[in-house]
């Protein structure tokens, strides 16, 4: 079983990812996908006048500051053409693929957090009404069912909170727990780089290798998004993942090139 995400940033070809997978898919390979959108968020939110806000969290970690207007744009461009346009690839591409938000049948669920601490001219401070979690719990089971029909799950955020609302989570982190739950062979990161930079964004300074013991250590290189799939790759081997790829989705075929090494590798 490998769990293949796929980002949403500027560049990422979806066909290119799409084919990779149909062909893996069609030759029995388990798989399950699991992909992003900020970047087409950003845009449709812009057009709608409600422009997207991130915050810097006192250790640093960059998130999207998630209103109820925010949550709503970001499902419909998630949920919606995102997730769509690659189920419609894959339909195309004769695999049956299915759509699902990590609120359907609560595929991810996780703790709502309205608040979130952040760093502002300097100075910390608090911002309420944000609809955003982290995904602490996965429930297998409808992933499994789909499975097990033929079915080729195709997730996204958001997450359930325990109580039943929709929460903005990490996609890089969701499909951390994704393939702990699974016990997934490998985790593939898939973005618009090959991999983690020593400086980025220098693409000759690609890390080919990390110790699965120190992949903290590496976060040092990451910077603003990047720190989540870090985090991320570090959660799925300390939960007993065996490989963690970033690979690179612009061309070719990244999901085998990825799983034959290309990119920073953490095992
Ligand atoms: N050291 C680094 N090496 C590689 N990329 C880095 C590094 N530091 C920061 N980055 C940035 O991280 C980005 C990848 O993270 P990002 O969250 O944008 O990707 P994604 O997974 O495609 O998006 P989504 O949030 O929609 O899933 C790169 O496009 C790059 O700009």
């Amino acid at each position: 079983m490998i769990v293949v995400k796929v980002g949403g940033s500027a560049g990422i070809d979806y066909d290119a990812v799409c084919a990779d997978l149909a062909v893996r898919w069609q030759s029995g390979e388990r798989l399950v996908l699991v992909h992003g959108g900020s970047g087409e968020t950003n845009r449709v939110a812009e057009a709608l006048g409600h422009p997207p806000r991130f915050v810097t969290s006192p250790s640093g970690y960059t998130s999207r500051f998630t209103d109820r207007q925010t949550l709503e744009i970001f499902e419909m461009v998630y949920c919606g053409k995102m997730n769509k346009g690659i189920v419609e690839r894959l339909q195309r591409l004769g695999i049956n693929a299915v759509g699902l938000s990590g609120l359907d049948g609560r595929i991810f669920e996780g703790r709502h957090k309205d608040s979130v601490r952040a760093v502002e001219n300097g100075k910390v401070k608090v911002l309420r009404g944000d609809h955003t979690g982290t995904v602490e719990r996965v429930n297998t089971g409808l992933i499994e069912l789909l499975l097990s029909a033929g079915y080729l799950p195709v997730l996204t955020p958001p997450a359930a909170s325990y109580e039943g609302v929709a929460i903005n989570v990490d996609g890089d982190r969701a499909a951390a727990a994704l393939a702990v739950a699974l016990k997934a062979d490998a985790l593939l990161l898939l973005s618009n780089v090959p991999g983690l930079l020593r400086d980025y964004p220098d693409e000759t300074t690609l890390i080919r290798e990390i110790p699965a013991d120190q992949v903290e250590e590496y976060l040092t290189f990451a910077q603003d998004r990047m720190k989540k799939k870090v985090l991320g790759a570090a959660e799925a081997v300390q939960g007993g993942v065996r490989r963690v790829i970033f690979g690179d989705a612009r061309a070719g075929q990244p999901v085998t090139s990825a799983l034959g090494g290309a990119g920073t590798v953490v095992s």
